[in-house]
């Protein structure tokens, strides 16, 4: 690559592509394509870019990848069954897209390595654990400079190829029970709200509910039902009682059933009282009465994750209060905030 004066340009390949906006309309288009041939008739409108100098394609250095070659050989290393990429590069950045529908896995550790290594790359991404489907643009990958070194492209290979760098979980549990305790919901004197709420979020994900069975604030016969609905499903969502009154038995009935709670609640708001377990037949949480007034909560956050098989830990748990607190926006984005964001 060789830098000329527009008027020594002529008749030589350009190096790279030419990006215009267009003044109307303020759309960017590509003016000139890498490749092409320079005539007499585009110097002005080369000027008229504010391009005095270009980039000419040069033989001379061997050692030097341009940024379509390296989009593309990156690209190619990034594959796996469930997400596609571009073919072509537009200005020299490839898209990747979701090949199904699921929750993003990124692995942090390398994304990062990657950007400490080689400054000059750019791999942003959706966040990590965020629902997405099938064809929804996920990530973009370009370099920063026209061309970057040869060893620079190796070493980001070498990076990409130990295991995925990007991947998307499927949502492997799709049968759902739904559990709703409180007396005064079992004797008719409230109408139970929660049924056709955790269904129709559930649905959402293509999960589909196995049995909603609604029982008084009895501890064996919460116990009883759980045991019943886990023979049912993949995860049991329980609503009622997931507080700290004395009258609150759900978290002490999951215990019961055999099932590990990971930890009591959440740092994350509204929602605290969401609480997940685990028991070798199916996956429990508790749906905090929270839920029932607000358009998303906790819930809405890990239920993508619990519905992909992930292993949720108290670690992590812990790690989830800075951006936990929803801003109640008057017209609801979720997942498209801070609080959809982190999960
Ligand atoms: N001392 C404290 N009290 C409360 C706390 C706390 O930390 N300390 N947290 C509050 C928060 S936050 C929430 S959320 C609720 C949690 O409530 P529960 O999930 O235990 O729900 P209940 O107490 O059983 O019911 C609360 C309310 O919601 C109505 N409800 C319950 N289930 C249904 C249903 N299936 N359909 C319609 N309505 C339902 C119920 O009748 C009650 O009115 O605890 C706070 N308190
Ligand atoms: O657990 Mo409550 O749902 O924070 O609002």
């Amino acid at each position: 690559m060789r830098k000329v004066d527009v008027s020594n340009a002529i008749g030589c390949a350009l190096a790279h592509d030419l990006t215009a906006v267009d003044s109307l309309t303020g759309r960017k288009y590509c003016a000139f394509h890498r490749g092409q041939i320079v005539k007499q008739e585009d110097l002005d409108k080369l000027k008229d870019l504010g391009r005095y100098q270009v980039y000419i394609e040069d033989s001379s250095s061997r050692d030097e990848v341009h940024e379509d070659d390296f989009a593309i050989a990156v690209a190619s290393q990034l594959r796996h069954p469930s997400i596609v990429t571009d073919d072509t590069p537009q200005e020299g950045r490839v898209s990747i897209y979701a090949n199904r529908s699921g929750v993003l896995k990124i692995d942090l550790q390398r994304l990062t390595q990657l950007h400490k290594s080689h400054p000059e790359l750019v791999l942003p991404t959706l966040p990590q654990h965020y629902p997405v489907s099938d064809g929804q643009r996920i990530g973009a990958f370009r370099i920063l400079p026209l061309y970057a070194h040869r060893a620079t492209l190796d070493s980001c290979l070498q990076i990409l190829a130990q295991k995925p760098l990007i991947s998307i979980d499927p949502y492997t549990r799709k049968k759902v029970a739904i559990i709703v305790t409180g007396t005064e919901v079992y004797e008719g004197r409230i109408t139970d709200r929660f049924i056709p709420l955790i269904s129709k979020k559930i649905k959402t994900y293509d999960a589909f509910v196995t049995s909603a069975t609604i029982v008084p604030d009895n501890h064996q016969r919460i116990v009883n039902e759980i045991s019943r609905a886990m023979e049912l499903a993949d995860l049991v969502c329980i609503t009622g009682g997931t507080s700290v009154d004395p009258d609150d038995i759900t978290l002490s009935a999951i215990t019961s059933s055999g099932a590990s709670v990971v930890r009591q609640g959440v740092p994350r708001q509204p929602g605290n009282h969401l609480s997940i377990a685990y028991h070798p037949q199916a996956t429990l949480v508790t749906v905090p009465a929270g839920a029932l007034s607000v358009p998303c909560s906790t819930f809405d956050t890990y239920l993508p994750r619990l519905l992909a098989d992930h292993r949720i830990t108290a670690d992590e748990l812990a790690t989830s209060a800075a951006g936990g607190l929803c801003q109640q926006c008057p017209s609801c984005h979720f997942p498209n905030c801070t609080f959809g964001a982190m999960r």
